[in-house]
This record gives C-alpha cells, sequence and structure tokens, in this order.
C-alpha cells in the first residue's frame, strides 16, 4: 500500500528526526536522493544542462544543494533565484554551496531577461519554488520562469509541483507541470489525488529517515501486493454458502444489458453464489450468459442493488423489481448502490453500504439528499457531523447551504470534497468513479486509485464494477476495502484487456478472472 501523509504529520515526523541527527542531515539526504534521480535523468534524456528554480524555502534549499552536487558531478548547472528579494532570499548555505561548486546563479529579481534564458536552454529543470510550505498556485515572477520552461525539457518537481495545494484539496490550473516528482521520507496527499496527481507525474520516494510507519496516511492507494493480503480465497472447509451469496437487483426492460455485465463480473470475481432477480428481459439474457446465477430472491450475505434500474418503469414485473431494491437498501445487509439505486437512496443506512455513483450521479444524490436536510435539525442528515481530524489531513465537511443545487461541474473541480460531504450525509463509503477513483469513508483514510486505462471511461464498465464490489462485500470485506479492491482489480483488468487499444465493458468483465488470478499467483512467488 502507498501512504500519503499530511504536512503536519510530516512537519511532527520531520522534527523528531531532527531532534536525533545532525543539523542539516535531511535537507542533506533530500538534496543528495534529488541529485541523484537528476543525474539518471539527464543521462536518460542525453543532457548536461540543468538548472534549479530555487525559491524562499527549504524546498529551495534543496533545489541548491541538489545542484551543487550536479555541479561537481560535471553538469552544466545554474541555480535561477525567483525570490523578489534576490539573493538574500534564499537558503544561504545551500547558495553558497552552488556557487562554490561552480554552478551559475542567475537572479530573476537583477536580470529578469537572463533569467529567463538560462530556464529556457535547460534540458532538466528542477522546480524548487515551493513545497509544502506553498501556498496554492504560482506568483507572477514564479509563472514567467515557468512559462519559459523549454517543450523538450524533462521537468523533476522537488517535493511536489509548485503551486499545487500540498494537501490536494483544491485543484490548481496556475502549476509547475512535472514529469516526474521526487518527494522526501513520505508520498503527500497531492501525489495520489486528482487535483494533483497529473501534474505530479512519475513519483519517486527518497527515504531521508523520517519515520511515519505509525502515523496514519491521510490518503492510501492499494498497490498489487495488497490483493494477496485482502483477496478472499476460499479455504478446505468452505462451500458456496459460507463464501457469500451475492443478490443483484438489476437490468430492466430499458436496459438489461446492464445485468448481464453485473452478474458477469460478480461471477467472474468468483462469488460463491448468484441470484438475480430482475424483469423479463434481463433475466432471459442473465440465463443464457451466467448460468451460474439462481434467478429470483432468497438468502443472500449482500446485494447489489441499481446497474440499469428504471425506477420510472410501472408495470408489474418492474414494480416487484423496484420492491426487491427497497427490500434490499432497508435490510440489514451490506449493499452496493450504483446507478438507478441511487435515487432510491433516503438518507443514512444501518448497515454497510457502498454508493458508487459517477460525479453526475453525485451531484443529483447531493442535491436531492441536501435538499431534503435543507430547514431540518438533524445534523446526520445536513452534513453538519462530520468533523476535521487533523491528524489524517482532513478538512472539515464544508459546501454550500443546504438545499443549494450540485452540479457534475461542481463535483469535478472538487471530487474529492464532495466524494466527503455524500460520505458524511449517508455514513456510507462514497466510491466516486473517474480516472482517479476515490473511495471515502468516515474515519478511515482516503483510497485513492488509478489503475485503469482511459478506454476504461466505457458505457457499461461502471455495471462491471459494482459486481466486483458486491462478490466482495458478500465474501465479509469491510465496504472500504471492498470498494477499493474492486476499484484496483476493475482497472488493471481493464489495462490487461486494453492493452493499449479499445476496450468493451464485457471484457472488462471477462478479464477479472485472469486478473485476480495473477495477481493471486504473484503474491505466492514473491520472496519471503
Ligand atoms: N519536511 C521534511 O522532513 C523535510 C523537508 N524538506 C524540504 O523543505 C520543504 C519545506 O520547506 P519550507 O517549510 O521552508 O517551505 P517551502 O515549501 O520551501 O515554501 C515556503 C516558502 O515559499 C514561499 N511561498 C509560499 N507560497 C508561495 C507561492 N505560492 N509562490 C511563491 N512563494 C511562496 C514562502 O514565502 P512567504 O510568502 O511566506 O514569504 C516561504 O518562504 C519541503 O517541501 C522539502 O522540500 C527537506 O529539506 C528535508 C526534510
Ligand atoms: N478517464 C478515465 N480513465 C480511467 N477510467 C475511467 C475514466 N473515466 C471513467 N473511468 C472509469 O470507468 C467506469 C465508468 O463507470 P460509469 O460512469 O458508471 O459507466 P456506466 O454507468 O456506463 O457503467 C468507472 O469505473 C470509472 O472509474
Ligand atoms: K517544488
Amino acid at each position: 500500500m502507498i501512504r500519503a501523509h499530511s504536512v503536519e504529520a510530516v512537519r511532527a515526523a520531520e522534527a523528531a528526526a531532527m531532534a536525533r541527527l545532525p543539523e542539516g542531515e535531511l535537507m542533506s539526504r533530500a538534496a543528495h536522493g534529488l541529485a541523484e534521480v537528476a543525474a539518471a535523468r539527464l543521462a536518460d534524456v542525453e543532457g548536461t544542462t540543468v538548472v534549479g528554480l530555487v525559491g524562499a524555502g527549504d524546498n529551495g534549499g534543496d533545489t541548491l544543494y541538489a545542484v551543487a552536487q550536479l555541479a561537481e558531478s560535471g553538469f552544466a548547472s545554474a541555480a535561477v533565484l525567483v525570490p523578489s528579494a534576490g539573493r538574500s532570499g534564499v537558503h544561504a548555505a545551500g547558495l553558497r554551496a552552488a556557487e562554490s561548486a561552480g554552478a551559475l546563479v542567475h537572479v530573476a529579481a537583477e536580470d529578469p531577461e537572463d533569467a529567463v534564458e538560462a530556464v529556457a536552454e535547460a534540458a532538466l529543470v528542477l522546480d524548487g519554488i515551493v513545497g509544502i510550505g506553498g501556498r496554492p498556485g504560482l506568483r507572477p515572477e514564479a509563472a514567467r520562469l515557468v512559462d519559459a520552461i523549454d517543450d523538450d525539457a524533462w521537468v523533476i518537481a522537488v517535493d511536489l509541483a509548485s503551486g499545487l495545494d500540498p494537501a490536494g484539496e483544491s485543484g490548481e490550473d496556475d502549476a509547475v507541470w512535472a514529469d516526474e516528482t521526487v518527494t522526501f521520507g513520505t508520498p503527500k496527499p497531492v501525489h495520489l489525488l486528482p487535483a494533483g496527481e497529473a501534474a505530479t507525474g512519475r513519483l519517486t520516494v527518497v527515504d531521508i529517515g523520517i519515520e511515519v510507519d505509525d502515523v496514519p496516511a491521510a490518503v492510501e492507494r492499494l498497490t498489487w501486493d495488497d490483493v494477496t493480503t485482502l483477496w478472499p480465497v476460499p479455504g478446505r472447509g468452505d462451500d458456496k454458502y459460507s463464501r457469500g451469496v451475492l443478490g443483484v437487483v438489476a437490468g430492466s426492460e430499458a436496459y438489461p444489458g446492464a445485468a448481464v455485465l453485473c452478474t458477469t463480473a460478480a461471477a467472474e470475481a468468483g462469488v460463491g453464489m448468484l441470484r438475480y432477480v430482475g424483469t423479463p428481459t434481463p433475466v432471459g439474457l442473465v440465463h443464457q450468459a451466467v448460468p451460474e446465477a439462481v434467478v429470483g430472491e432468497g438468502r443472500v450475505q449482500a446485494w447489489v442493488v441499481g446497474p440499469g434500474l428504471d425506477t420510472d418503469a410501472d408495470d408489474e414485473r418492474a414494480r416487484e423489481q423496484l420492491d426487491a431494491a427497497r427490500a434490499a437498501l432497508g435490510s440489514d445487509l451490506p449493499v452496493v448502490v450504483d446507478a438507478g439505486g441511487l435515487a432510491l437512496v433516503e438518507g443514512r443506512r444501518g448497515a454497510p453500504t457502498v454508493l458508487t455513483p459517477h460525479a453526475g450521479e453525485l451531484a443529483r444524490l447531493l442535491t436531492r439528499l441536501e435538499g431534503r436536510s435543507a430547514g431540518t435539525d438533524d445534523g446526520t442528515q445536513g452534513g453538519s457531523g462530520a468533523t476535521a481530524d487533523r491528524d489524517r489531513g482532513e478538512r472539515p465537511v464544508t459546501g454550500p447551504a443546504r438545499g443549494a443545487e450540485t452540479t457534475a461541474d461542481d463535483v469535478k473541480a472538487d471530487p474529492l470534497g464532495h466524494a466527503r460531504r455524500l460520505a458524511a450525509l449517508t455514513g456510507a463509503t462514497v466510491l466516486l468513479k473517474g480516472a482517479t477513483t476515490l473511495v471515502v469513508t468516515e474515519g478511515e483514510p482516503v483510497r485513492s486509485q488509478a489503475d485503469a486505462p482511459s478506454w476504461l471511461a466505457t458505457a457499461g464498465a461502471g455495471d462491471v464494477l459494482s459486481g466486483v464490489i458486491g462478490a466482495l462485500l458478500a465474501s465479509g470485506l469491510a465496504p472500504h476495502d471492498a470498494a477499493s479492491l474492486g476499484a484496483l482489480v476493475h482497472g488493471v483488468a481493464a489495462d490487461r484487456a486494453s492493452g493499449g487499444g479499445p476496450l468493451r465493458a464485457l471484457a472488462v468483465a471477462h478479464g477479472l478472472r485472469p486478473t485476480v488470478r495473477d495477481l493471486l499467483a504473484r503474491g505466492r512467488s514473491a520472496p519471503g
């Protein structure tokens, strides 16, 4: 698992490490790791010129020491000092080190044209304008230099791409766009969250000796190794019932295919048994495509409610299906709620729940639920029950006044904030789908998965995801694990099925079995 820590947690760990290490040791380790990555990359791009953009804080200090090391190694190295205070505005000892190693120094405040020219000529740029002490956005003098970076230059962000919000909460257009980020000690939330992930590029963590293993993460990302740990593997004593039965209420006369995709995915994910509840057309299709499924209600351990469900249909069979959907939501069993099922969500359920909206569905659900709670005194429905947990880097749930409309664009501009609002309002695990899929459960570190190719943005892919998560819930996984593990495996299956080319949802579903098999085999063959 990749674990990212809040700025506050990093500062505390840094203070603890500094108390037991000689002065300057942490920065020296950071700069050394940075310079090694930079030297390797200069070899890759066959470049010789490196420029460090140096800001006012320790991020600039790291960069100056790295520039010094690169100069000593024989690269044509320069430091461009960004602050308006010039030389006196940057890390003094770092500047001395760079100069005595033979690096050129360009002071933007004294000769802006010369500084721009130096930046434009670099094959490799180290962005050391700001790190975890930075406020989002770039000041004009910094932006001018960043604009001068050659399109072909390789950009390494020092700790994080300057201009991004280190907490990854707010999106920021005015930031460095890095090919690569070299961070220190532990990843920061911005590296894993939609607001900063794209501008972060490839991420390397340099071990500088700060200890965060026992510190709660703000954001987590499951990796392939976690499949071995978390995936429910049957034992000798198991039978189909003990492994977990999944009930699926999905598909309709209008959208019958969703039932096939969802049940196929659950079967491919290896669920113990499947029960399917639907109207005649999807029932016929599920019979054909998934002969393993049993049609009709019965005892189950978890439900999937909603893929392809038509909540407007009102013939008798559709009404029966909707009754089954409402009964599942009203039960004390775990439920994955997707698509049409989201329209049936009335607030908090008293049982494990995973809501799997995309941005538009999340916006509609928030608008409806917040509208309903407008003017009531019920704090649990309005989101005011959420508290800040600074250790986890979480912030209080904030948002527009209750009852205001939320749009899909609002959600896309702040996916994490909106997923948190829905989680606070419903008490459910909220899985917000997208290129980066967020899984938010109150009291848990956010999980952020980015395993899928963009080809996965195709109709029906969400129906497949709900089937995988349902299978995991039925086997007894907690909602937070089921949702994030489901997203990981769904993304990896998609990546393999795509192989760089087009993808259809059914191919993702059929790719699940070999994907899980290979990920489990990988764990078995891992050393140790
Ligand atoms: N933690 C660790 O274990 C270790 C941390 N290390 C390193 O320290 C870094 C943190 O250093 P830091 O605390 O000095 O803050 P930093 O990010 O350099 O920025 C603050 C300065 O920037 C300025 N400024 C702010 N916003 C701005 C903006 N938008 N645009 C322009 N300027 C802006 C602000 O000036 P102000 O505006 O307040 O006058 C202030 O002077 C960390 O990221 C890592 O690289 C390593 O050395 C090893 C161990
Ligand atoms: N740009 C993207 N890159 C990777 N995955 C994506 C991207 N956009 C969407 N996805 C994924 O594709 C799936 C789409 O699901 P959804 O929107 O519910 O489709 P449908 O409702 O048609 O089944 C989700 O798993 C989502 O995370
Ligand atoms: K930086």
